[in-house]
């Protein structure tokens, strides 16, 4: 099969890699992007499965890290999102330690009962890491069961596009540089036949993936498949990035600000900060959030304010005839939890296990997009929850919390409020630990805890919660800084 991918942003290298990588053998892989267009240029934060998919690619970690100029990543800070003055953290990674079927927090829970007024974070790794600007490499905490630290990292998403173009040319993936002005439909099947370049070059293919980012050429400019628009519940469409140069400590974890109307993040790379401000057009005008952010960064700017404008939502059939999109041609949740690279690697992976041998089937399609379909609701709903728990009292805030939620949400807020239990569905993508950092994090305090916490005596439950608190503070003391360990590794 010809496959051809449209697009070299970070969603059209990543795609070509993969499947150059898994399928290139049986199909020819080919990618057409224009320098004319240009890409997005932001998307520099990612979650842990990242470097999973670094992995299979064959990558080496200390090169890919000195090629995008990246950072190590153990988590979110959301500063002021509960209110004004509240901070907390999604750290990546466990909390604690479970007790059998009990989820650890249940014994935190148990402690805060018996007037143990300890903070849920003393019992995470990552977060102790974190905050003290410490990184390492540790699968197990020494001498203990315990898991150690989970990363992800900070990149500049150019350099890693050019670095998996690299990848992908010497893989045999043949890039064509040229502006696509016409797609090509079959009149009959209506399937994509080819794309016309305004050179006149025409590039035929079986296959077409398109990863033309929010202009989503094929996918919708020519098979209007349509878009399911999520503003009612996430009505930020607007933001502005600039990036700074870059302040020591390098910190190992995202920040994410929250202001009047939306919220800041602080991406720190090794040679600059990425910044943006995320915002409601109908709360904040474009002038008063390129001053905010100028305002508001922690170096000297590197630049002026780039608008970037977007509707939050999905597309209703991420695969529709012979065309797959991937990227933000698929649909866009704002970035404030990272999700949108690992969505793009997600779809790739399904995409490959659906491949199809010789035509395609319509079982293969139905599958692909049912599965997308969950995994965008459930990263919507999670996102959904930090706006949803303020105490924030300007107008954007208020209609966040007076604001209707999905059922799915409002189904897991009532279940860990009542008991304190939560549970991952299906394959979602947050874990147990992400969901309780920030439902404990946005003032949600669960009435009442599993009965299985109370299998050990008071002095017992007491005795686990210091020893665990201060194995963490203990493990994270000693791991190095993240500065020194960022100059240290080399490939
Ligand atoms: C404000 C903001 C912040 C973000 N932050 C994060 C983050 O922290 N973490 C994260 O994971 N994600 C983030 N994202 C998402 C991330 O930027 C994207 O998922 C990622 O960059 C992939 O974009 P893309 O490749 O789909 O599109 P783009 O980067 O827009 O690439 C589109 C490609 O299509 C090509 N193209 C378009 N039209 C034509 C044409 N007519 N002819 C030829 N070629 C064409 C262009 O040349 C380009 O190569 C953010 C997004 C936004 C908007």
């Amino acid at each position: 099969m010809k496959i051809v991918v449209v697009g070299g942003g970070s969603s059209g290298w990543m795609t070509a890699s993969m499947l150059s990588r898994l399928i290139g053998k049986q199909h020819e892989i080919t990618l057409v992007e224009s320098e004319e267009v240009g890409t997005v240029g932001v998307g520099e934060a990612t979650i842990p499965p990242i470097a999973y998919f670094n992995k299979v690619l064959g990558i080496n970690e200390a090169e890919f890290v000195n090629a995008t100029k990246g950072t190590f990543k153990l988590g979110i800070e959301f500063d002021g999102w509960r209110d004004a003055e509240h901070s907390y953290m999604h750290a990546f990674g466990r909390v604690g330690k479970d007790m059998g079927m009990a989820g650890f927090h249940h014994t935190w829970l148990r402690g805060k009962s018996l007037g143990l007024n300890t903070d849920f974070w003393d019992y995470s790794l990552n977060y102790q890491a974190a905050k003290n600007n410490k990184f390492g490499f540790l699968q197990k905490i020494p001498n203990t069961q315990l898991p150690g630290l989970v990363h992800a990292y900070h990149f500049d998403a150019g350099l890693y596009a050019a670095y998996l173009r690299q990848l992908s040319e010497k893989m045999g993936c043949i890039r064509v540089e040229g502006f696509i002005d016409k797609v090509n439909l079959e009149p009959i099947s209506g399937n994509i036949l080819s794309l016309s370049l305004k050179s006149g070059k025409v590039i035929e293919g079986d296959f077409f993936i398109d990863c033309s980012g929010f202009k989503a050429l094929l996918i919708e400019g020519a098979l209007k498949t349509g878009y399911e628009d999520w503003r009612h519940w996430l009505p930020c469409d607007s933001a502005m990035a600039m990036p700074c140069e870059s302040v020591t400590p390098i910190k190992p974890f995202t920040k994410s600000i929250a202001h009047r109307a939306g919220w800041q993040w602080r991406i720190p790379l090794q040679h600059r900060t990425g910044n943006g401000v995320v915002y409601s057009s109908e709360f904040m005008s474009d002038d008063e959030a390129s001053a905010h952010l100028m305002n508001n960064v922690d170096g000297r700017a590197l630049g002026e304010p780039r608008p970037i404008k977007f509707t939050t939502g999905r597309r209703v059939k991420q695969w529709h005839k012979n065309c797959v999109a991937i990227g933000l041609s698929s649909g866009f949740l704002e970035p404030l939890e990272s999700t949108s690279l690992h969505l793009v690697q997600s779809a790739i992976v399904r995409l490959v296990k659906l491949f199809p041998q010789q035509e395609i089937n319509q079982a293969n399609v139905d599958e692909y997009n049912r599965q997308s379909q969950i995994e965008f609701e459930r990263i919507r709903d999670f996102i959904i929850l930090h706006y949803k728990l303020n105490n924030r009292t300007e107008p954007f805030w208020q209609r966040m919390k007076a604001m209707e939620i999905p059922d799915t949400l409002q189904q897991k807020m009532t279940l860990f409020k009542e008991t304190g239990s939560i549970f991952r569905e299906q394959d979602e993508l947050f874990t147990e630990a992400a969901w309780q950092q920030v439902m404990i994090g946005q003032g949600i305090e669960p009435k009442s805890y599993h009965t299985l916490a109370d299998s050990l005596s008071d002095e017992q439950a007491s005795e686990l919660l210091q020893n665990l608190s201060a194995i963490m503070q203990g493990t994270a003391a000693k791991l190095p800084s993240h500065n020194d360990f960022l100059s240290a590794f080399k490939p």
